[in-house]
């Protein structure tokens, strides 16, 4: 069995909040395998957002053991971890943060030109166009975000987030600006292109109908992370 892309243990996460630390992750484990889609579910403030920090090395667990596509994570420098998040991974935001001044085809050349310094620009051109391609953009290359959708835009994020072909993507309620269709649009190009690439996918989702799509759902509680049992 190959070893899975996201293998955490033991996870705990304590934060100060003026004079008081808050325990906000509890004991989390979490294994995710390549082309497998995981979405968790769970109140405000319940600790999903912070388990993707986690995951992301944006914030450092305070116990644990991750190791993400490979990589303990725990051992990486600030400077080794944006490495690591350039390579590893892809990230899906509610809001789109699409840069406002570049095209469709220029904000995702962007982020792979950062990725990938040593690419020519043509391939780098080509494969943020193939991108947009995949995501059903083709025709919308040179539009700038304020003359595309909300469907539109994410998708862009999409494109953007899948065009260094990263390990895991983690979504952090990709569709909250979207109207319910426009959403589970976004979520079916996501989970099909994540299916057929062996991408792992983790996806915050207050939205029960999307979460049933996924391979997995696992319910946050409070800092602790269980199996959800299905209505
Ligand atoms: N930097 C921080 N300092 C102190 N407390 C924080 C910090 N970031 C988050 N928290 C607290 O951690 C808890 C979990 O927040 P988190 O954003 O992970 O929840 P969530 O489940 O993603 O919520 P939502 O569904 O509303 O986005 C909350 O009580 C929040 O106030």
């Amino acid at each position: 069995m190959p070893a899975p892309v996201v293998d955490a243990k033991g996870i705990n996460l304590h934060l100060k909040s003026g004079a008081t630390s808050l325990h906000i992750l509890r004991d989390v484990d979490l294994t995710l395998l390549s082309g497998e889609v995981t979405a968790i579910v769970g109140p405000s403030g319940s600790g999903k957002t912070s388990l993707l920090m986690v995951l992301s090395g944006l914030e450092q667990a305070s116990s644990g053991a991750i190791t993400v596509a490979g990589t303990d994570i725990a051992r990486l420098n600030e400077d080794q971890l944006a490495i690591f998040r350039r390579n590893a991974l892809g990230i899906l935001f509610q809001n789109f943060h699409l840069i406002p001044s570049l095209t469709a085809l220029e904000n995702v050349a962007l982020t792979l030109e950062i990725a990938e310094p040593s690419l020519p620009w043509p391939e780098i051109q080509s494969r943020a166009a193939a991108a947009l391609g995949d995501v059903g953009l083709a025709a919308r290359l040179t539009h700038l975000p304020s003359a595309l959708s909300g469907g539109e835009q994410q998708r862009v994020g999409l494109a953007r987030a899948i065009v260094g072909n990263p390990k895991l993507l983690l979504a952090d309620e990709p569709t909250g600006n979207l109207d319910q269709e426009t959403g589970a649009h976004v979520i079916e190009l996501m989970f099909g292109i994540a299916r057929e690439r062996g991408t792992a996918i983790l996806l915050i989702t207050h939205d029960p109908s999307l979460a049933k799509k996924a391979d997995r759902q696992l319910r946050m509680n409070e800092g602790h992370l269980s199996e959800r049992v299905p209505a």
